[in-house]
C-alpha cells in the first residue's frame, strides 16, 4: 500500500518540475523576445514584404504585380537576370527580374533627402509536410523591400504609391488593346438567354497619321483625348466624373469607324463595340454599363438606326429600352463606376437624333467628318501612295479643284488610290475622271432641279 502521505508529495514534485519547466519555457521565449526586440532596436533598417497572392489564395495581388511591372521596367538595367516567359495569349514575350536577386532603387524626397532602398526578389516553398491542392501553390513568389528606418514615413506615404502607380501604368502599356461586342447567350445553366461581352484582341491599323482630315481639327481632338488621359485630378478636382462624349456624324465613308479606333490606339483603350438592338431593356444596358471597364471606349454606332429611342418612344411605355434610360446610361451611372471612359455616338443623320441625347455635357464634342477636301486628299496620297504634292503639281493642282465642287467622301477617294497602286499616274488619272464623272452627274441634277423649279412656278409640267 502506497501512503497517502507519499503520494501526495510525489504529485507535488511532479507539479514543481512542470512549473519549472513551464517557467523555463515562459522564459527562454520572453529572453527571445526581449532579445528580438533589441535586435530591431537596434537595427536601422526595416522591411517590408509583398506577397503575390492575396489573402484569399486564389487572386494575384494587384500591388505585387505592379512592382514585377515596376521594377522589370525601371531597375531591370542593375540586375545581371532577368527572365523572359510568353504572354497569357502566347503572342509576345513578357520579361521581367529573375528570382533571388537583389535590385537596388533609389527616391528622392523632398523631406528625407535621397534614399537607397534594397529589393529582393524571393521564392518561398512550402514546407514538406503542406498537401498542395492548387496549381501554383507548391511555391509563392513575394519582392521584399528593405531599407533605413528614418524613411519610413516617406517609403509609406510617397515611394510605395508612386511604384504602384507607375506600375500600373506599364501594366496598362503592356496590355493588348481588347475589343468587346456584347451578344445574346444561354447562361452557364443553359437555362436563360442573357446579354453578356465577348472580347478578342483589338488589332486596328488605324492611327491619327492614317487619318484623313482638316489637320487643325485633328490636331484639336488629339489635344483634347490628351488632356483626358491626363486630367485624373482636374475632374476630381471640379468634382466631375472622369468621362467625356463624342459624337461623330458625317455622310457614309468619311472616316467616323476609323477615328475610333485612332482614338482607341492613340489613348491605349480598349473597345466597348455596344449592339443596342442586342440590348432588350434598360436594365440589360445598365448591367452591360456596370461589366465595362476604365481606360475604355464605349461605342454606339448609328445610334440613330440602332433603336428608336427618339422623345416619342418617352411616352411608349410599352418600349424596353428608352431615352430616359439610354440618358441615365450616359451621365447618371458615370459617377458610380468609377472613371476613364470615353462614349462615342456615330451617326449619318445628327438632325434625327433628338437634342437631350446630344446636348453639351452628354456628348461634349460634336465632330463633323465631312467629304475629302485637298488638305485630307494630300494625306490619302501620302499615305496610299507615298507621293508628295510637289511630285504631280499638275494632278494635284486639278484634283484640288474637282474637290473644291464635287462630294466624295475618303472611302471612295482611297479606293481609286489602290485599284491602280503600283501606276501612281494612272491612278490620279483615274480619281480625275471619277471626279469629273461625279460633276457632271451633279451638274446634269442641277439643272433638271432647276427645270422642275421654272415649271413649277410657271404652273406647266416639264415635258
Ligand atoms: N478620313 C479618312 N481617313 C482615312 N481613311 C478613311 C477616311 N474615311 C474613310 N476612310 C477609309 O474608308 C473606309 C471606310 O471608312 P469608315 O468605315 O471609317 O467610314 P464611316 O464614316 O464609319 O462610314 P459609315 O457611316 O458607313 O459607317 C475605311 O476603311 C478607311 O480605310
Ligand atoms: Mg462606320
Amino acid at each position: 500500500m502506497v501512503d497517502s502521505k507519499d503520494l501526495w508529495a510525489g504529485l507535488g514534485s511532479a507539479l514543481a518540475v512542470i512549473v519549472g519547466l513551464i517557467t523555463m519555457f515562459l522564459n527562454i521565449v520572453s529572453i527571445r523576445l526581449f532579445i528580438n526586440r533589441i535586435g530591431a532596436f537596434l537595427n536601422p533598417y526595416m522591411q517590408i514584404t509583398i506577397h503575390e497572392y492575396e489573402d484569399d489564395g486564389v487572386e494575384r495581388s494587384e500591388f505585387f504585380l505592379a512592382v514585377e511591372a515596376y521594377l522589370s521596367k525601371y531597375c531591370a538595367n542593375k540586375v545581371p537576370r532577368l527572365k523572359a516567359e510568353l504572354s497569357n495569349d502566347k503572342r509576345r514575350t513578357h520579361v521581367s527580374v529573375d528570382d533571388e536577386q537583389e535590385i537596388q532603387d533609389t527616391f528622392t524626397d523632398g523631406v528625407s533627402g535621397g534614399a537607397t532602398l534594397q529589393w529582393y526578389a524571393l521564392t518561398v516553398y512550402p514546407s514538406s509536410q503542406v498537401i498542395i491542392s492548387r496549381p501554383g501553390d507548391e511555391k509563392r513568389r513575394l519582392y521584399r523591400v528593405s531599407f533605413h528606418k528614418k524613411f519610413r514615413a516617406a517609403v509609406l506615404d510617397s515611394y510605395l504609391p508612386n511604384v504602384f502607380e507607375k506600375g500600373r501604368d506599364v501594366i496598362a502599356k503592356n496590355r493588348q488593346l481588347r475589343l468587346y461586342s456584347n451578344s445574346a447567350g444561354w447562361n452557364t445553366r443553359g437555362t436563360d438567354v442573357m446579354t453578356c461581352w465577348s472580347h478578342v484582341v483589338f488589332k486596328h491599323p488605324a492611327t491619327f497619321d492614317t487619318l484623313a482630315m482638316d489637320p487643325k481639327v485633328k490636331e484639336a481632338i488629339m489635344d483634347d483625348l490628351r488632356a483626358f488621359k491626363e486630367g485624373k485630378d482636374y475632374y476630381a478636382k471640379v468634382g466631375k466624373a472622369w468621362k467625356r462624349g463624342y459624337l461623330l456624324f458625317g455622310p457614309p465613308g468619311t472616316g467616323k469607324s476609323t477615328m475610333i479606333a485612332a482614338m482607341a490606339n492613340f489613348l491605349e483603350y480598349d473597345v466597348y463595340d455596344l449592339e443596342l438592338t442586342a440590348v432588350e431593356s434598360n436594365s440589360v444596358l445598365r448591367s452591360l454599363f456596370i461589366e465595362t471597364t476604365g481606360k475604355s471606349i464605349i461605342v454606339i454606332e448609328d445610334i440613330d438606326r440602332s433603336v428608336n429611342i427618339t422623345s416619342t418612344s418617352k411616352e411608349d411605355y410599352g418600349a424596353k429600352l428608352t431615352l430616359s434610360g439610354m440618358l441615365n446610361f450616359i451621365d447618371g451611372l458615370w459617377s458610380a463606376c468609377g472613371g476613364e471612359r470615353i462614349i462615342v455616338f456615330t451617326t449619318n443623320n445628327k438632325d434625327k437624333l433628338d437634342p437631350a441625347l446630344i446636348r453639351r455635357g452628354r456628348m461634349d464634342r460634336h465632330i463633323e467628318m465631312s467629304y475629302c477636301r485637298y488638305e485630307a486628299f494630300k494625306m490619302l496620297a501620302n499615305n496610299y501612295l507615298h507621293i508628295e504634292e510637289h511630285q504631280f503639281f499638275e494632278l494635284f493642282g486639278e484634283i484640288q479643284q474637282l474637290l473644291e465642287e464635287v462630294d466624295m467622301s475618303p472611302a471612295d477617294v482611297a479606293e481609286h488610290l489602290l485599284t491602280k497602286r503600283k501606276d501612281t499616274d494612272a491612278c490620279l488619272k483615274a480619281l480625275v475622271v471619277a471626279l469629273k464623272n461625279a460633276k457632271d452627274d451633279k451638274d446634269k441634277a442641277k439643272a433638271k432641279e432647276q427645270v422642275v423649279e421654272i415649271h413649277g412656278e410657271t404652273g406647266g409640267s416639264p415635258s
